[in-house]
C-alpha cells in the first residue's frame, strides 16, 4: 500500500525562551538571556507547516506542554499558592524555573523513535518517547508526549506507543533526531540507523571528553528490541566524538537521510566505510546514495553554524528530493555555493532548496529538522490518524489562536509572572478544542495540578 513521510512539527508554546539550559549545543548557550518572541517563534513554525502542505506533503503537528509546569514545582518541593510557587522559584532557583517553563516540546524530532508498520513484526507503527535525561528541562517531556501520541495515534489496530526507556543515564535517550529510516521507498521496510554517542556500560569505549554524549548505544538497543526489530533491520553506529565536543549535540546537526539518500559530512560517524557498507548490504530494493561532505567543502564549525544538515530532506515524488534549508545558510557563501553544486550534480537526487526563516528556534540550537518528527505511514494508517493533521482550515484557526494568545516577547524575569501561568493554560485549553485531542494536559484535571 502506498506510504507516505508525515511530519509531525512542534507547535511552539507560548512560554518560548532564551534560558541557556543546553551545555553542548552552541546557539543555546550563545543566547542565554536574549529577550524571546514566542508570537514570531510560533508564526515561523507554522508557516514552515503551511509551507510542506502547499508543496503536497501531508503535515501534522503535535501540541505545545504546559509550561510553567506546576507538578514538577511540586515536586521539588514548591508549596503555596502558584503565585507563591512561582516566586520562591524565581528568588531561590531561577534555572529551575526556567528549566519548567522551557518550550522544548517544540523540537519533536526528539520527542520519540518511531518504526513503520513496514519494519515491525506486528505490522503497526511503534512510538517510543525518548526520556531525554541528559537536560533537567527535557526529561519532564516523555510523560506529556506519550499523552499527546496516544491522543493522536490512538487507533490501536495500527500504532503501539511504548513508553520511554528507563530514565538514567546509561539509557540517555533522545529520539529520532538519533535515527533515520533509509529504504527504497516509504511503503518498504527500511534499515533503521540508530547513532549513540557513547557505549554507557563500557567505560573504555571512545567518548567525547568535552561535552555530554547524550544518546547511549544501550537505548538504542532497548528500542529496537522495544520494536521487535531484527539484526538485519538495523544499523547501529557512533558518532564521532570529536563532533560532539565542537558542538554537534545530536546526530541531525551533522547528517540527514531520506529514503536511499544519506546526506551527511565526513566527520559525522566512526569507522564510517563499514557503517555505510553496513546500511548498503542490509538496504533492500535499492542501493545507498551516499552524498558526503568533506572538511575541504565545510569545516564542522561551519556546518553548526549554518545548521546545513538541519535541514528537512523531502521526497517531492519518486525521483526529486527538497532540501529545506534553515535562512542560516544563505548568510555563508560557503554553504550557497556548495548548495548551487549539489543541486546541478545529476548524481545524487537533491535538486531543490527551500529556505525558511527560523530564527526564533535557531537561537536555540533547532533547525527545521528539530521542528519535525518523521511518521511513515500508509494510506490506511492516515486514515487512522485522530486529529493534528494541517488543513488550510486549522492552518487559519492556528494562526488566528497564536495572535490571540501569544505575548509579543519574553524575557527571564517574566517567568515568574502568574499572568503568564494563566495566559498559558487558557491559550492550550483552547488548543485542545481546536485540534479535538481532549483533555491532555494537567491542568484540566482537578487534583493534577
Ligand atoms: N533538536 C534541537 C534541540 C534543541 C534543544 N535546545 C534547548 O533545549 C535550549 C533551551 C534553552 O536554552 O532555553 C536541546 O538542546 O535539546
Amino acid at each position: 500500500m502506498k506510504a507516505f513521510e508525515v511530519n509531525f512539527d512542534g507547535l511552539v508554546g507560548p512560554t518560548h525562551n532564551y534560558a541557556g539550559l543546553s551545555y553542548g549545543n552552541v546557539a543555546s548557550e550563545r543566547h542565554q538571556n536574549l529577550i524571546a518572541q514566542p508570537r514570531t517563534a510560533a508564526l515561523q513554525g507554522l508557516t514552515k507547516m503551511k509551507a510542506l502542505s502547499d508543496m503536497g506533503l501531508v503535515q501534522g503537528l503535535l501540541p505545545p506542554h504546559e509550561r510553567p509546569h506546576m507538578p514538577t514545582l511540586r515536586a521539588l518541593g514548591f508549596t503555596g499558592t502558584e503565585a507563591q510557587m512561582l516566586a520562591k522559584a524565581a528568588q531561590e532557583a531561577p534555572t529551575l524555573l526556567s528549566a519548567v517553563s522551557s518550550a522544548s516540546p517544540m523540537w519533536t524530532a526528539n520527542a520519540a523513535t518511531v518504526s513503520s508498520s513496514a519494519d515491525t513484526p506486528d505490522r503497526k507503527v511503534h512510538f517510543t518517547p525518548a526520556n531525554l535525561n541528559a537536560k533537567f528541562h527535557r526529561s519532564i517531556e516523555h510523560p506529556g508526549t506519550g499523552r499527546a501520541l496516544r491522543a493522536i495515534f490512538a487507533n490501536e489496530e495500527h500504532f503501539v506507543v511504548h513508553n520511554a526507556v528507563p530514565s538514567c543515564p546509561h539509557f540517555g535517550d533522545e529520539g529520532a533526531a538519533n535515527h533515520t529510516r533509509l529504504c527504497a521507498s516509504y511503503d518498504s521496510p527500511a534499515v533503521e540507523l540508530y547513532v549513540y554517542g557513547q557505549i554507557a556500560l563500557n567505560a573504555e569505549a571512545p567518548r567525547p571528553m568535552k561535552y555530554p554524549a547524550r544518546q547511549t548505544l544501550e537505548s538504542c538497543q532497548a528500542i529496537a528490541r522495544l520494536h521487535g526489530l531484527q539484526e538485519h533491520q538495523v544499523v547501529f553506529a557512533q558518532q564521532n566524538p570529536a563532533v560532539i565536543d565542537q558542538g554537534v549535540f545530536h546526530n541531525d546537526v551533522i547528517a540527514v537521510g531520506n529514503r536511499n539518500v544519506l546526506f551527511y559530512h565526513e566527520e559525522a560517524f566512526l569507522n564510517t566505510d563499514e557503517v555505510l557498507a553496513e546500511i548498503d548490504r542490509k538496504l533492500v530494493g535499492a542501493d545507498l546514495i551516499p552524498v558526503c561532505i568533506t572538511n575541504d567543502e565545510l569545516s564542522v564549525a561551519e556546518a553548526i553554524a549554518s545548521y546545513l544538515f538541519n535541514s528537512q530532506l523531502i521526497s517531492l515524488d519518486d525521483d526529486n528530493m527538497a532540501l529545506i534549508v534553515p535562512k542560516e545558510c544563505e548568510d555563508s557563501t560557503t554553504v550557497r555555493q556548495l548548495l548551487d553544486r549539489l543541486v546541478q550534480d545529476t548524481s545524487n537526487p537533491i535538486n531543490k532548496v527551500v529556505v525558511m526563516d527560523l530564527k526564533q528556534s535557531m537561537r536555540n540550537g533547532g533547525g527545521p529538522a528539530c521542528l519535525r518528527l518523521r511518521v511513515a505511514l500508509n494510506e490506511q494508517e492516515i486514515q487512522a490518524v485522530s486529529n493534528c493533521i494541517i488543513t488550510p482550515a486549522l492552518f487559519e484557526d492556528l494562526t488566528a489562536w497564536v495572535e490571540k494568545h501569544y505575548r509579543d516577547e519574553l524575557a527571564q524575569q517574566d517567568l515568574a509572572d502568574p499572568s503568564l501561568l494563566n495566559e498559558s493554560r487558557t491559550a492550550l485549553d483552547e488548543l485542545t478544542r481546536i485540534l479535538g485531542v481532549g483533555s491532555i494536559y494537567d491542568f484540566q484535571h482537578p487534583g493534577m495540578r
